[in-house]
Formats: C-alpha cells, sequence, structure tokens
C-alpha cells in the first residue's frame, strides 16, 4: 500500500533538494534530514516489548523495541539516507545492495550484496531516494526477500505512478513510503518534476 508522508517539514525540505541552483553539500544534508522524518513517522507501529530496569532512584517497568531494524540503502544514492536514520534507531544494523540501472534499457543491474544474519525476524527497511520505474526496488525486495525477509518496508522520498504500480503488482503485500508522488516519468526514464539525478547530485559525479 502506498503512504505518501504529508509534513510541512519534509515538503520544505525535498523543495530546497529539487531545486536547481542547491548543490551538494545543501542537497545531502537535505536528504540526510528527510530520512530520519520518514523512518520517525514510518516506525510509529515498530512492536514493544516490556522491560523491567532500574533507574538510578527506582525500579521501571517500561518497553523497548522488540525487533531488530535492519536498514538496506540500495547504492549509491541510498546511501544518502543512513546516517539520519542511524542517529534515531541507534541500534539499527546496515545491509547494502548495489544495484546500477542500465541508462538504455532501464533494467536494473546488481553488482553488491551485504546482509547481517538477523534478515528473516528483522524489521527491514529499504531505502532510496527515487523510485522511478520500480526496476530497482523490486530487485532489490527480491534481494532481500532471498535472504528471508518477510516484514520489509520501501521508503523513496519522490516516485512515479509508473514505479509505485511496477511494486504494488509484483509484491503487493509491502508499504511504500514516499515524501511525494510526482506526476510521470520522462523519455529517458527520469521522474517529472523529480529531483535530476540524485546519485549524481549526492556525490557530485557530474
Ligand atoms: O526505479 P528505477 O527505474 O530502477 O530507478 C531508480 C534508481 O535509479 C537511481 O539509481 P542509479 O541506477 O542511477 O544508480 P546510483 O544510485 O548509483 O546513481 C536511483 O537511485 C534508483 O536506485
Ligand atoms: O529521476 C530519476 C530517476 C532515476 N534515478 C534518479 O536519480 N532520478
Ligand atoms: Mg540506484
Amino acid at each position: 500500500m502506498l503512504h505518501v508522508l504529508k509534513h510541512p517539514l519534509i515538503t520544505h525540505k525535498l523543495t530546497q533538494m529539487r531545486k536547481k541552483e542547491t548543490g551538494t553539500k545543501d542537497f545531502r544534508q537535505n536528504l540526510d534530514e528527510i530520512g530520519g522524518l520518514m523512518v520517525y513517522e514510518i516506525t510509529r507501529n515498530l512492536p514493544v516489548q516490556p522491560v523491567t530496569i532500574e533507574t538510578p532512584v527506582a525500579t521501571c517497568e517500561t518497553f523497548e523495541l522488540k525487533k531488530e531494524v535492519i536498514l538496506v540503502p540500495i547504492l549509491r544514492a541510498g546511501l544518502g539516507m543512513v546516517s539520519g536514520i542511524c542517529n534515531l534507531v541507534p541500534t539499527v544494523k546496515v545491509a547494502h545492495i548495489g544495484l546500477y540501472r542500465d541508462e538504455e534499457t532501464l533494467e536494473p543491474h546488481p553488482y553488491f550484496e551485504k546482509y547481517p544474519k538477523q534478515m528473516p525476524e528483522a524489521t527491514v527497511i529499504i531505502v532510496d531516494p527515487m523510485l522511478a520505474t520500480g526496476g530497482s526496488a523490486n530487485a532489490a525486495i527480491d534481494m532481500v526477500k532471498r535472504q528471508g525477509a518477510k516484514d520489509i518496508r520501501l521508503v523513496c522520498l519522490v516516485g512515479a505512478p509508473e514505479g509505485v504500480a511496477a511494486v504494488e503488482k509484483q509484491h503487493p503485500e509491502i508499504d511504500i513510503y514516499l515524501a511525494a508522488l510526482d506526476e510521470k516519468l520522462n523519455e529517458k526514464g527520469y521522474i517529472i518534476p523529480g529531483l535530476g539525478d540524485a546519485g549524481d547530485r549526492i556525490f557530485g559525479t557530474k
């Protein structure tokens, strides 16, 4: 199911990222901050378990997170969302999936995978700023499922209707979270209006 997270701070920061004059440093900072804000929203329903602890003055019946949270950035651009999320979820583990999209065919090509062993019982959060054709997201979801992941969430900044439809078709049970649902893809598979090439803008490679 698709969830578009409407929050004034998320929208404001995304607007700064969309501007063509925004440079690498501000682009990266806004992306990192939005990553944290989005994950704060989507982790509201994480299961907690009761624990008894000692404060300096008394015994306290309280709660802590029940399951591991594993963040899965899709390289490269997903790396830009990692540190904002790690700052919020201190126990988070980080897997990596390397995928690049062929510029002609728009097909995703895997080139790297590394996972912690807790994938089957963890809440797995896949992050990538851009959901364009949905090919990369679908490939990443297939890859984490092969590792036994069952509780999977996909968090992207900007999505195209084509990409949302592709993921909903291939993985109908997955919750998809976006900061914005844009209009369409252009003939080169870029999101319109979008924000350009996220990886290049994060890493200054153009
Ligand atoms: O939905 P899709 O059509 O698959 O497109 C989206 C993918 O394209 C971009 O990555 P890219 O392949 O450019 O690699 P990069 O992150 O290394 O720049 C983006 O970060 C997504 O991973
Ligand atoms: O608009 C797009 C589409 C795919 N990848 C990007 O970085 N931007
Ligand atoms: Mg990519």
